[in-house]
């Protein structure tokens, strides 16, 4: 059974800045599904589009891994012959635990688990990446080089899957959509101090773009065809296709 996140269930003094530390990392499965709606949604369709889109031959990258969700979907669902999953976090609990989960589900296809900066990959011969709720948690200033660093790298058709929480521009559309996530996070159980300390603690570290600076940002890089295929209040997922 996954564990309880209850990180934020004690007042504290001081709330510090959000880090992936062993603490998150063991309650992680529990955080995502109750703060993400659509987090299994989402994991899922990756699967299914790497089932569409992975070419013979080629790479595939799952970048911010977390725990593996998302390559363990895609090791479900691919039939291409000969690719290599490179799972990549900078976050030693998270990669420690995903090399674990993945040994227990054996599987006939190479899988690498790095622990390194996304920034210092060098993405080749890519059918398919992921970006799962990874790009909010780097910083801005770097976001346009990771994403040109992964156009280069990728194969002709081939796809970037890449999920955010997103931010609007209109203020009263943003309270509207806020509200809808706050909701849902007392749905799940969340008390208003484990909201607030959590919202406290992301704030300087997960920075949101709009959508429009996203699309921006993929044209920047070289795509052109691009399109939102979810959204569930501010949590959305995009794809790319060189
Ligand atoms: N510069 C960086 N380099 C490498 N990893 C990083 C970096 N910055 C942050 N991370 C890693 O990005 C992950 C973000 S969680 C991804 C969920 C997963 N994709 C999932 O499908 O379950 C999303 C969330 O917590 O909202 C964390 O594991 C960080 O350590
Ligand atoms: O909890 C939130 O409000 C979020 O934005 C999602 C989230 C999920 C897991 C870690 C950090 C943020």
């Amino acid at each position: 059974m996954n564990k309880t996140d209850n990180i934020f269930a004690t007042a504290q003094e001081e709330v510090k800045d959000f880090v992936f530390d062993d603490n998150v990392a063991e309650v992680f499965p529990d955080m995502i599904k109750r703060s993400v709606p659509g987090y299994q949604t989402m994991i899922s369709t990756i699967g299914h589009l790497a089932h569409e889109y992975a070419q013979d031959n080629s790479q595939i990258y799952d970048l911010g891994c977390s725990l593996g969700a998302a390559t363990l979907s895609i090791r479900r669902k691919l039939t291409a012959k000969n690719c290599t999953i490179i799972a990549v976090d900078n976050s030693q609990a998270m990669v420690n635990r995903c090399q674990q989960h993945l040994n227990n589900y054996k599987s006939e296809i190479k899988t690498q688990v790095l622990c390194d900066d996304i920034m210092n990959i060098d993405i080749q011969d890519a059918s398919i990446v992921v970006l799962n709720f990874t790009l909010q948690f780097i910083s801005p200033s770097q976001r346009d080089t990771l994403i040109k660093n992964i156009y280069q790298g990728m194969k002709p058709g081939g796809i970037l899957i890449i999920s955010e929480k997103l931010v609007f521009e209109q203020a009263n559309i943003q309270s509207v959509i806020d509200e809808l996530h706050l909701d849902f996070k007392r749905a799940q159980g969340y008390s208003e101090l484990e909201i607030s300390q959590k919202r406290a603690s992301i704030e300087n570290v997960l920075i949101p773009d709009t959508l429009e600076q996203h699309y921006k940002r993929f044209e920047q890089a070289g795509f052109n065809k691009m399109s939102q295929w979810y959204q569930c209040f501010n949590f959305s997922s995009l794809i790319a296709i060189k």
